[in-house]
């Protein structure tokens, strides 16, 4: 059986509030066997097929099989999970250091060194995804958490909207957030690991700027802007100290075409990620000494 049907509370003491998702809440959790922290997400469970609210057992069961499937330092590991009559509760690997979001607010934007390491470190996690055909679908900086404040280590944390795509399977039905969704999820084109490829650039545009490329004044406004690919680094010079190099990764991935996108081993080769010469790296130093 997937899930264990024990009360949680008889193993587990519960916390304080960490986090939350649309239909879960985060609590950090003590195991009382080991006194080990973990997080433990409570997933309300969807009462009838009619209601719109919690989330359908299958798909908790999907998101606990990926969990199960994956093991990498920077994707969150899966320790136990309960199943109660209303909800399901994973048990999974404790993160502190806040979500890359709260850190972007209180940054405002990293420089290109910070901003390429942080890229790089999610481009590894995305890489051992996509190398077992499991595309995130819901990649954006709210489901990237900050292993502590002084380190670009990072952890994908959220797998709710993660799929494997198997070859000739079309997955059209996904919706994640407007401002990161790619151009085939808004015309419900089938999606793909390239669709993912679309939010690295998303996340680096606004790891570099602060700027979200295709933020509207509502969804109805960014869906637009997102299927015309209406970006541009000329807005108020937020880009002036950005290099070329920076500029080029993100455009090989904001392209409508999810085929002409970079993949991940395509970016994590990319000289603004891996530089070739002592003449790239400068070029992503200075551009963060102007900056300072
Ligand atoms: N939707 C969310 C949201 C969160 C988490 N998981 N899913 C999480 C996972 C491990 C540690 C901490 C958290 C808090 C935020």
């Amino acid at each position: 059986a997937m899930f264990r049907t024990e009360s949680v509370e008889e193993f587990y003491q519960i916390g304080e509030d960490i986090g939350s998702g649309q239909f879960s809440e985060v609590k950090k959790v003590t195991e009382k066997s080991t006194g080990k922290d973990y997080a433990g997400k409570f997933i309300r469970k969807r009462r009838s097929t009619a209601s719109r609210r919690g989330v359908k057992r299958e798909d908790i069961v999907r998101e606990v099989s990926i969990l199960e499937e994956l093991s990498h330092d920077n994707i969150i590991s899966l320790h136990d999970a309960f199943e109660l009559q209303k909800e399901v509760v994973l048990i999974l690997e404790l993160v502190t250091g806040g979500e890359l979001f709260h850190y972007l607010a209180e940054e405002d934007h990293v420089n290109e060194e910070v901003a390429a390491q942080f890229v790089k470190k999610i481009l590894e996690a995305l890489k051992h995804m996509h190398d077992r055909n499991i595309c995130h679908l819901d990649l954006k900086p709210e489901n990237i958490m900050l292993l502590n404040r002084n380190t670009q280590n990072i952890m994908l944390i959220d797998f709710g909207l993660s799929r494997r795509i198997k070859p000739g399977e079309d997955i059209r039905d996904i919706m994640g957030t407007a401002e990161f969704v790619a151009p085939e999820i808004i015309n419900f084109e089938p999606l793909s690991l390239n669709t993912d490829m679309w939010a690295i650039g998303v996340i680096t545009y606004i790891l570099l700027s602060g700027l979200s490329p295709f933020l509207g004044d509502d969804q109805q406004e960014t869906y637009e802007n997102v299927t015309a690919i209406n970006y541009s680094f000329e807005d108020d010079d937020f880009f002036s100290s950005t290099s070329e190099l920076a500029k080029d990764f993100i455009d090989h991935l904001l392209l409508k075409d999810p085929r002409k996108r970079a993949t991940v081993d395509q970016c994590l080769s990319h000289p603004w990620i891996m530089p070739r010469s002592k003449k790239q790296k400068v070029q992503r130093q200075t551009s963060h000494l102007k900056l300072e």
